[in-house]
């Protein structure tokens, strides 16, 4: 169930070893939180995950086997906005002119002691099993009694709101050492200079799903939501909102975990998933694109990438073509500025983004031809975004099970990643782990 990068992965791999595989997806597209918009002169957005990282290993790989031509980030200087003041920095890894020599040393240490700590959850599980309680501490706490300066814990903040979605009252210290441990490169998050290595496909990643779906010939019924899971003694039958009863001798959900307690299950979910996915925030995100002719910022050598201490924009990045005489600028509005402008209409949130552009960029950003958005918490069915974190208390007691069979369910995606977690990278590792879980319940191990 679910025809994104993971439920999409483990079909295709248990099709490999010759098992008889349905996809059912209840949208009328397959691809879950990937996926293409074009502006009406044509040009191509990418609506959903977009961004393929340096040490995302097994999409690289895809991309290897599609032979799918990449883009690298556009080149010119980044904007930084920290309190009002814009600087324009060179692409540099070294370049952080905006901070002051003891702000960089404080910085430093904070992300430092993070890497550290995170490194010891895992080498001493002893120490990690006794501070258990520390450890489920706001992470809003620790940093605030870990970084000495305003302008290191600002930066040191919106790095890993990048990461969580949310305030970072609401998540743990552990929650986020789990990120850290997972993958996530905190000195290219603090940088901000564009060094980050991410690549993007000509034609968007969401060619390397429709791949997988073509392996799968004629195996994934769209528009088909499940509404029902029921476990007999020797089979899973699911029904369909349409009433359809398919029976399986094992069923593997692959949607965001806070999906799979919208549905009803016979017999009725362990009380503590319910309680470990309510308390498992999904996080808010609206991706916005804006369309200008001539793209203005090239000329005056700028890249089109910024990243802000405040606003309701944070960051944006230049995804055009750079071939075409059109730019594109695309932003989010995350956490509480996504769960805001959701209440709102597409032409007021259009209003907000283009006033954004306009503190940052000027006067230029002014008069775009047109916008689009689309608001990943108001889709039925995703309901958050890429940025799901546990509760504080949470992770330690039941979040490492989340993933457990559940009966002859068995679960995927990129929630579910030990490594990645919330990344397309996440969702495909989840679903090769799944894949092989559901090849030895086949054989009975
Ligand atoms: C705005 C945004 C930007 C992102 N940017 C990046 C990025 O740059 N790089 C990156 O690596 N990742 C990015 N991500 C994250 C990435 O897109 C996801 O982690 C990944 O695509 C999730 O794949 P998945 O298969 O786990 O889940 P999904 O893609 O959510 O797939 C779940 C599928 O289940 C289906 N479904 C739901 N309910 C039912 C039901 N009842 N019955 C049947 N089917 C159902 C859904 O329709 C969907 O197709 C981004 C995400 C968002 C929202």
């Amino acid at each position: 169930m679910g025809a994104g990068f993971g439920g999409l992965t483990v079909a295709t791999q248990l099709v490999r070893r010759g098992h008889d595989v349905m996809v059912l997806e209840a949208r009328d597209r397959i691809g879950g939180r990937v996926d293409n918009a074009r502006f009406s002169s044509g040009e191509l957005v990418e609506q959903g995950g977009q961004w393929v990282f340096p040490n995302h290993d097994r999409m690289l790989e895809l991309i290897d086997e599609a032979a799918a031509a990449t883009m690298p980030a556009n080149p010119g200087k980044l904007l930084v906005v920290q309190q009002g003041d814009v600087w324009a920095v060179e692409q540099s890894p070294d370049e952080h002119s905006h901070r002051t020599p003891f702000a960089a040393a404080d910085l430093g240490q904070g992300v430092l002691r993070l890497r550290r700590l995170a490194e010891r959850t895992v080498s001493d599980p002893a120490w990690a099993g006794a501070n258990t309680a520390w450890l489920d501490q706001p992470m809003e706490r620790w940093l605030t009694a870990n970084l000495r300066t305003p302008s290191a814990q600002r930066d040191l903040r919106g790095a890993l709101r990048a990461v969580v979605h949310g305030p970072l009252s609401d998540t743990t210290l552990g929650d986020v050492l789990t990120h850290v441990r997972a993958g996530v490169d905190m000195e290219n998050l603090i940088a901000t200079n564009g060094d980050i290595g991410q690549v993007r496909l000509v034609d968007g990643v969401l060619q390397l799903a429709e791949r997988m779906a073509a392996q799968l010939e004629g195996r994934v019924r769209l528009s088909t939501p499940v509404v029902t899971i029921d476990q007999e003694d020797d089979a899973v039958v699911v029904v369909t909102s349409e009433g359809e009863q398919i029976r399986a001798r094992t069923a593997v959900l692959s949607v965001p975990p806070w999906l799979a307690k919208d549905l009803v299950w016979a017999p009725q979910l362990d009380p503590w998933r319910y309680e470990t996915v309510q308390k498992t925030p999904a996080g808010a995100i609206i991706k916005c694109h804006m369309l200008f002719e001539p793209p203005w910022w090239r000329d005056a050598g700028l890249s089109g990438q910024m990243a802000a201490d405040d606003g309701p924009v944070r960051v944006t990045f230049d995804t055009s073509d750079p071939a075409s005489e059109r730019g594109i600028l695309m932003g989010f509005f995350e956490g509480a500025e996504a769960a805001t402008l959701t209440k709102f209409s597409a032409s007021m949130r259009e209003r907000v983004f283009r006033d954004a552009l306009v503190t940052v960029f000027g006067e230029q950003a002014a008069t775009p031809l047109e916008y689009l958005d689309h608001d990943w918490g108001a889709d039925p069915f995703t309901k958050g975004s890429h940025g799901a974190h546990f509760a504080p208390g949470l992770w330690s007691v039941t979040g490492q099970q989340l993933g457990a069979r559940f009966g002859r369910v068995h679960f995927a995606g990129a929630e579910y990643a030990s490594k990645f977690n919330g990344y397309m990278e996440g969702a495909v590792r989840s679903g090769t782990d799944t894949a092989a879980q559901v090849v030895m319940q086949l054989h009975g191990q």
